[in-house]
């Protein structure tokens, strides 16, 4: 039970926290609204006993003037009231999507192995937005339920404690009944999150790889699935729905059941002397508002129950640490030289244990040294680069740079000590200056550093031959450029970054011969002076380098030395 408790209401309700101020100033507004609420039927019982009595047109008008001034305090004190839960909703559903993108963004590279993109930027938008309702006006609604409902239950014990008995023997089926629907609700509600997760996910990738489905002629396919998944969704939906309707359904009828005894049981005390007709006409009051506050708290319940299934992926995002060991150095200021070692490295992709992406693998690459990485596809050429990256770490053996051993290095310096070009450069929307400057995130890049570096990586002209210039924006994925620019780009930001080792991963590959001399004079500049590793199948692109290493299944077939590329069969 405990752990149920912890679970379900704790947890969720620990990221109140940022807005406790407003939220107890909403609170004392709702317990004003609520004690004039209560107070209501009682001034209508001692309205309608007391008006035939006093005959009196004064004792009328100070009574509708104070009922005036009641009423401007109930509206004043709702308004604010309302006001402040929406608006703590506002800043909570802020912190929370903060966080969470916190944690995404810190997590290993393993874990977007694991997780769907789609998926996760569902739980950042549609899951966040469940919480921020019921964690704020559901709760607000389902705390003023339940004060109401228990005021109320006083109320009725006071008038009448044998009709109240009668009550509160029916009073605990609706939350019977809420009990049930809550956690077939939850369930249901996960299920149907899950479903609208795969939908997004599925149109996601269609719109971005747009292109491939028209060239294919996919689209008829692509609606397809989309609609499959969009009927499953719905399918959950609609079970949900009838669940709900159900459940409303049953509570109304125990509402109208509970009148219709205390008139019943009511009209007998009033006829038997011991009860005033002004008590009946306030017990059914306070009956009403106790039946209905019943209902919102169970509802309440149900709603937090849906919530909490909706959006059990997103506490569950949260709990995961972040794993992101950024500072495990005692060496976190070594200059890099450049030199890197690979001593009998093992290595399995956490997604795929069962295969050695690197299997025993030794290599000595010294400072300045081209070292060109060549074999079949799935050798373990980009494994290399990954592990270099930091964004594996091997099962066994030991990678070094400098001679001293990576885990002992703070990752931020090792990434901060090489840059990549990759084959498709990832460019960001933005200016172009601004994807040149994304080299260097902790500090200004003037605008001489980014011209001088696109200079280098001859992309000054093309640039300067754009309308806005460096200015320009790439808006989604840099459509408006070319293969070879966008490679320009890369080269300028790896440029910037003064990196000790470089790594190409296929950095030419997909352009003609023309565009492969202006990159390749691109990357001269890029390699000067650095420890660089080409991975590549196209003998041109590996011409430069000293070493050519052939893998195959995650081991070295041929070692080669200095200048016996010419040899090899490529
Ligand atoms: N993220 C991953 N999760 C699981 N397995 C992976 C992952 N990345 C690569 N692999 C597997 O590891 C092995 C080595 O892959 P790697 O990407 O290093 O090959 P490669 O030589 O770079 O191939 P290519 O030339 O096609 O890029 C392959 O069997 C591949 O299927």
């Amino acid at each position: 039970m405990n752990e149920i408790f912890r679970r379900y209401a704790i947890k969720p309700l620990s990221f109140l926290k940022p807005s406790f101020g407003r939220l107890t100033l909403g609170f004392i507004m709702m317990i004003v609204t609520i004690a004039i609420q209560l107070s209501i039927p009682t001034a209508i019982a001692y309205f309608i006993d007391n008006s035939v009595k006093a005959n009196d047109n004064n004792w009328l008008t100070i009574v509708a003037i104070i009922m005036i001034f009641v009423l401007v305090l109930h509206a004043v004190a709702t308004a604010l009231r309302i006001y402040l839960f929406e608006s703590a909703g506002t800043v909570i559903v802020t912190s929370i999507r903060q966080r969470l993108y916190q944690t995404i963004i810190s997590q290993n590279i393993a874990f977007f192995d694991r997780n769907r993109i789609g998926d996760l930027s569902n739980r950042l938008s549609v899951d966040v937005d469940i919480l921020k309702d019921t964690m704020t006006m559901g709760l607000a609604i389902g705390l003023r339920s339940l004060i109401t409902c228990i005021g109320g239950v006083a109320f009725l014990f006071i008038l009448s404690p044998i009709l109240s008995l009668l009550m509160i023997i029916i009073i605990p089926l609706s939350f019977f009944a809420a009990r049930f629907t809550g956690k077939h609700l939850k369930e249901k509600s996960r299920v149907v999150q899950e479903e609208l997760a795969n939908c997004n996910q599925l149109a996601q990738e269609n719109f971005s790889n747009i292109r491939l489905v028209h060239t294919f002629n996919q689209q008829v396919n692509s609606i397809k699935q989309y609609e499959e998944a969009t009927e499953r969704a719905k399918k959950v939906s609609l079970s949900s729905s009838k669940l709900l309707s159900g459940y409303q359904g049953i509570t109304t009828f125990i509402q109208y059941m509970v009148l219709l005894i205390t008139l019943w049981f009511g009209g007998r005390l009033v006829l038997s002397g011991d009860m005033t007709i002004g008590g009946l006409t306030s017990f059914v009051l306070y009956g009403a508002m106790v039946a209905m506050s019943a209902t919102g708290v169970s509802w309440f319940w149900g709603e937090w129950m849906k919530a909490v299934g909706a959006t059990e992926r997103v506490f569950q995002l949260l709990r995961v640490n972040v794993k992101q060991d950024r500072s495990r150095g005692f060496e976190d200021s070594i200059a890099f030289r450049g030199e890197i070692e690979f001593k009998d490295v093992s290595f399995m992709y956490p997604e795929r244990p069962d295969i050695k992406a690197l299997d025993s693998f030794s290599l000595h690459i010294k400072e300045g040294e081209r070292v060109a990485l060549v074999g079949e596809s799935g050798a373990g050429k980009s494994t290399i680069s990954n592990l270099l990256l930091g964004f594996y770490h091997p099962n066994s053996g030991e990678l070094l740079f400098d001679g001293v051993a990576a885990q002992k290095i703070d990752l931020d310096n090792i990434r901060k000590n090489i840059a990549v070009v990759e084959q498709e450069p990832s460019l960001f929307s933005g200016s172009i200056a601004d994807n040149i400057r994304y080299a260097i995130p902790d500090r200004l890049v003037s605008n001489e550093e980014v011209i001088e570096a696109a200079k280098q990586a001859n992309a000054h002209d093309f640039i300067c031959a754009l309308p806005k210039g460096y200015e320009t924006d790439l808006g989604d994925r840099g459509m408006q450029l070319s293969g070879g620019q966008k490679q320009r780009i890369a080269i300028a930001r790896a440029l910037l970054k003064k990196a000790k080792i470089l790594i190409l991963d296929e950095a030419t590959s997909a352009l003609d011969e023309n565009n492969e001399n202006i990159i390749q004079t691109a990357l001269d500049h890029l390699m000067e002076g650095c420890t660089t590793i080409i991975i590549s199948h196209r003998p041109s692109t590996i011409e430069r380098a000293n070493r050519i290493i052939r893998l195959d299944r995650g081991k070295i077939l041929i070692p080669s030395s200095v200048g016996s590329h010419e040899n090899q069969d490529l």
